[in-house]
Parts: structure tokens; sequence; C-alpha cells
């Protein structure tokens, strides 16, 4: 399968572009695009001098100490800030979901996709017409006053009655962690409910405290019981219906499907990471689904957020994962999230329970079950276009990767804040550095979603910039042919029909923000929705499974769609 076809080296001209007019600030739905300097005097900044600014103008724009001042919509209320804390499935989202439908107006951010999805089809449910808005993704409902959005996509720049950030404690987390941060910095609600974990309350209340909004915390109690059970799993002929088994590299995830399904009892849906989001809730609905037969999930921490699944007993097959530099342990707050999907209150299983594979891996597990999550110390930080920009205009002697190099290393911030890990902003900064391309261009390939750990995404990235810098236009067919899209047949097939499905959801991402120079929006969403299919079709196959009636219909291609979207365009 050679859908997607990187030209290397390919010729670059160097045209002097004029800024192509059509940017949408990259958080903003509504995409207006809006330049706020935060309090800086741009017109002081001269490119060869660093004595710029006074009186109220801040002179030093490496000085990150107060982001609160960045958001000045959030500053001019007084926002009154619930802090609905407990360990899992307490009903903390229940009971900010409860106040965001009675609001006249309001946004839930969500950290998953799928969460956004649930809030937002459980608020239309209930008469209350709300958005789903994800990176790569809008839905709109008439007459909507309310949104469900996943985190990055929180808007600053709109009043709300009400708004929801769900599972606050991730803005310490090392990437996503300046997406929380902002999200609890510049969200101009007049309620704002943060749902997490207890850990974070020190340093949210330490974090509030300068910006003079009101706060109260709400402590849960679990509301059905989590039970760790003390013998290990012996057997996979052990498992049972609404078993999920956790293992974290997706070759593990497939191995265990087929060992499970071999055993002739059980049909299992997956859910990890790189599956493609549509996919994920796809294989998560049919898992709760009682009348479905996939009655076991074998999932990665994929599932460890947030998320209502009918599962009655987690196994862990292992306690380590790799996070991307070593294996190392999972993490008291990891396997607390983890386990924590059993059991469900409201779910087909009154009580949850939780072991291991393994017993030598059962003392970390109810050790850690035991300890509440480390105090969270610090919330993550990343450097805004604004201030890269500045900082540019005062440094024109060096490229965007230095740029934002030495912005995060004469940075000065709090003790409350740290930069999250730019090592994915860097690789992208590296490769389109030289390119003829505005900064913020540059800027906006660089915090696209990415994964440049994977080759073909990587490429794709690169396709995109190359050809965006050189002609201001960029036809998804001159990386993509369409109607060569296989149901794979090998693992190594798959995991190329998932990168292809990243980079054509990189170019969904793009369309959305540079609609005039990435215009194949219709053609990239339905090739996007095919390899979903197909790699459904993948996971049917896979494995024991032979066919059943009755079973393929859930996940079956609808052949309307089939001819329309392998039909060349
Ligand atoms: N008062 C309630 N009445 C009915 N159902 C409830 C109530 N409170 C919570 N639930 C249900 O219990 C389940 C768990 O609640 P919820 O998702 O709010 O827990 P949580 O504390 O946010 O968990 P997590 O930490 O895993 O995100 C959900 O299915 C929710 O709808
Ligand atoms: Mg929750």
């Amino acid at each position: 399968m050679a859908s997607i076809f990187i030209r290397r080296n390919c010729n670059i001209n160097i045209l002097s572009r004029s800024i192509s007019g059509n940017y949408k600030e990259p958080f903003c739905p509504k995409f207006q695009f809006k330049f706020e300097f935060l309090g800086y005097d741009v017109s002081r900044i001269h490119p060869y001098s660093r004595s710029y600014g006074s009186g109220s103008v801040r002179n030093d724009i490496t000085d990150m100490t107060c982001p609160h001042t960045w958001y000045p919509q959030a500053r001019r209320k007084r926002r009154k800030v619930f802090l609905h804390v407990g360990p899992t499935n307490s009903g903390k989202t229940y009971q900010a979901l409860k106040q965001l439908q009675t609001s006249a107006s309001g946004i839930y951010c969500g950290p998953l996709r799928l969460l956004a999805w649930e809030v937002a089809k459980r608020l239309n449910k209930a008469n209350v017409p709300c958005d789903l808005i994800t990176g790569q993704e809008r839905e709109e409902v008439e007459g909507a006053n309310h949104k469900a959005v996943t985190v990055e996509m929180a808007d600053v720049s709109t009043d709300y009655k009400c708004a929801v950030i769900d599972e606050i404690q991730m803005l310490g987390c090392n990437t996503r962690g300046y997406s929380f941060t902002r999200a609890l910095l510049g969200i101009a609600a007049d309620e704002l409910h943060l749902c997490g974990d207890p850990a974070a309350v020190p340093l949210i209340q330490e974090i509030l405290d300068i910006t003079g909004d009101e706060v109260e915390v709400q402590y849960y109690e679990r509301l059905s019981p989590l039970v760790p059970i003390k013998a290990p799993l012996r057997s996979l002929s052990e498992i049972r219906n609404g078993d999920c088994i956790v293992t974290f590299s997706r070759r593990d995830i497939y191995k265990l499907k087929k060992r499970i399904e071999r055993e002739g009892k059980h049909l299992c849906s997956v859910v990890y990471g790189s599956l493609p989001p549509e996919t994920r809730t796809r294989q998560a609905s049919m898992f709760n689904d009682a009348s479905s037969e996939f009655d076991v999930l074998v999932a990665s921490d994929a599932i460890g957020m947030g998320l209502n699944l009918n599962i009655s007993r987690i196994i862990f097959s292992t306690m380590q994962k790799f996070d991307g530099f070593e294996m190392r342990d999972l993490t008291v707050s990891e396997i607390k999230q983890i386990a924590g999907r059993a059991g469900r209150y409201g779910s087909n299983f009154p009580q949850g329970e939780v072991t291991c594979m393994y017993v030598d891996d059962l003392p970390l597990l109810h050790s850690s079950l035991d300890s509440p999550s480390p105090i969270l110390e610090r919330a993550g930080l990343l450097p805004s276009f604004d201030l890269l920009y500045m900082y540019s205009r005062l440094h024109p002697q060096i490229g965007f990767y230095q740029v934002m190099e030495h912005f995060i290393d004469n940075a000065k911030l709090s003790e409350k804040y740290f930069f999250v890990n730019c090592e994915q902003v860097l690789k992208v900064a590296a490769v389109i550095d030289e390119l003829p391309l505005e900064l913020r261009d540059k800027y906006l390939f660089c915090i696209s979603p990415v994964d440049m750990d994977d080759e073909i995404s990587s490429q794709g990235l690169t396709q995109f910039a190359e050809n965006y810098a050189k002609k201001g236009l960029v036809r998804l067919r001159e990386i993509f042919t369409p109607g060569t899209l296989r149901v794979p047949k090998t693992p190594n097939a798959l995991k190329e029909l998932e990168s292809i499905h990243k980079v054509l959801d990189l170019y969904v991402w793009l369309s959305f923000r540079l609609d005039e120079s990435f215009p194949d929006h219709e053609l990239a969403s339905s090739q996007k929705a095919l390899c979903s299919m197909l790699i459904e079709e993948f996971l049917d196959r896979y494995g024991w499974q032979k066919p059943m009636a009755g079973r393929l219909p859930v996940r079956k291609m609808s052949s309307s769609l089939l001819s329309q979207t392998m039909r060349p365009h």
C-alpha cells in the first residue's frame, strides 16, 4: 500500500509570498484572527534595540512570571470557581455538567475527543443544543449556546455563564499541560467548574490567588466500590464478560486480542492511542453495548481518563510503559485513573475489581491504590506566538528554531510553572526553519498535531509545509492518491494505514486554519473516514473471529459511502 507518496529532496522555490491573509487564530473556533500583545507595546520594539517600553509597558519579553495577565477578558470577571475533587467514579464530572446544562451558555473542555463527544451527545439529548469542536471536527447545532471541546480548542475570547474543565490535574502534564493552564487562566466564565484529582488543589488555589477569583473546593467520595483482588489472573481462560485487559504496546494489544479470541468464548474491542478517534469511539460503544458480541476490551491507557465504560474488572497485563524515552513503572495517578474505569456507577456492574496478570505486579498495584497521588507542584506553559513574534523582532538574525530554543532557555517563570516538553515543536521547527514562511505560519505548523516520531506523518507535514511555502496552495492529491486505500492484511500495513490517517487528519486540521490554502477539506475528511472503516474491517478479520451472522453488520462498511469515497475526485 503506497497511498501517501512523499517527494524527498523536492526543490523549493524561494518565493517571497505575501501574507496570505487567510490565517486563522489557532484556538478561536470562530477563526477571526486576533493578535493580542498581552500588554506589550509592539510599536516600541525595535529590532536592534533592547531598550523599549516604559511605564505600564512591560519590557522583558521573556518574563513569563505573570501568565494570568495574558487573558484580559477573564481578568475583567471575578469568577466563581468550583473545584470538584475526589477519586475516580465519584460523580465530579456529573455534578459539573449539571451546572453547565442549566446555564444559559457554556463550554465543556475535556482532555479527550471521546469525552467531548460524550458530553455533546448528553447535552443534545437533554435538549440543550451543543456544538462539538475538536481540532479536526466541527459539528455545529442550530441555536447552540453550549460547546463541548477538546481543551486545546478552549476559547478565551467569548464570555460564558458557565465553563467546565475536566481532568484539571492534567495542567501538570509534561506535553499538554499548557492547554489546561491556558483554559484555567483564560476562560471568561462567571462560573468555572474544575474536575479532577485532589492532588491539584493546592496548586490551583495558589495560581488563582492572584486572579481575584473566588475558589470553593468540593470533595467527593467514590460512588461504588473498587475492589483490588489479591490473586492475579491465572490464565486467559479466566477472562469473563466485562473484563478490560490493559497493555501499552499496539503489538501486545493485538496479541492479547488474538489469544483471547482463540479461546473461543469472547470477542474483543480494542482502544489505543493511534487508532483514529472515530474508530476508538465505535470500538468503545460496541463494548459498552450489551447486545453486541464484543464483551471484552483490550486497551491502552487511552481509556484512562473520565470515560464511562461498562467494565467490571481491570486486568493490568503489565505495570510498565514506554513513555517516549524509557520503560518505566506506571505512576500512582496513572494506575488509579486506569483502575477507576471498573465498576462505574450506573453501569452494568455495581462493583469494580482490579488485578494483574502476573503476581509480581500485584504489590505495585495495591500500594498505588492505597496512596494519594503526589501533590502537583507546577502547571505547564508554552510561549505563545505573540511572545515569540516579539522575541524574533528583537533577534532578526536568528531562525524560528533558535527563537524557540533561546526563548525557552532565557524565559523567567515563577516557581508555580514549568515549560512543557517542546521536543515535538522543535522537531517541526528544525524541519521547516529554512522555508520561506511567515513566522505565524511556522508557529502554526509547530503546534499542529503531528507525530514527528512517525515517519509517514513527519514526511506528510514536511510536504505540506514545503508546498504551502512554494505555492500557498496545497492540494491533497499532490501527496495522496484517492482510491488506493485497502483493507490492511498485516500488522505493518495496519500501522501504515494508521499513519496515513494521521496525515489526512493533519490536512483537515490545517484546512480549518488555512482554508484557502488547504482547500481539499472534504476529500481529506472522506478519506479519513475511509481509513477508519478499513482499520475496523481489519479489526473484524484479525485473529480468530470466524464470520457469524449478526456480527459484521455492526461495523460493516456502507457501500454507498465506499463508492462515494473511493471515487476519484
Ligand atoms: N448523582 C448521580 N446520579 C446518577 N448518576 C450519576 C450521579 N453521579 C454520577 N453518576 C454517574 O456515575 C458515573 C461516574 O460519574 P462521573 O463520570 O461524574 O465520575 P468522575 O468522578 O468524574 O470520574 P473520573 O474521575 O473517572 O472522571 C457516570 O456514569 C455518571 O453519569
Ligand atoms: Mg470525570
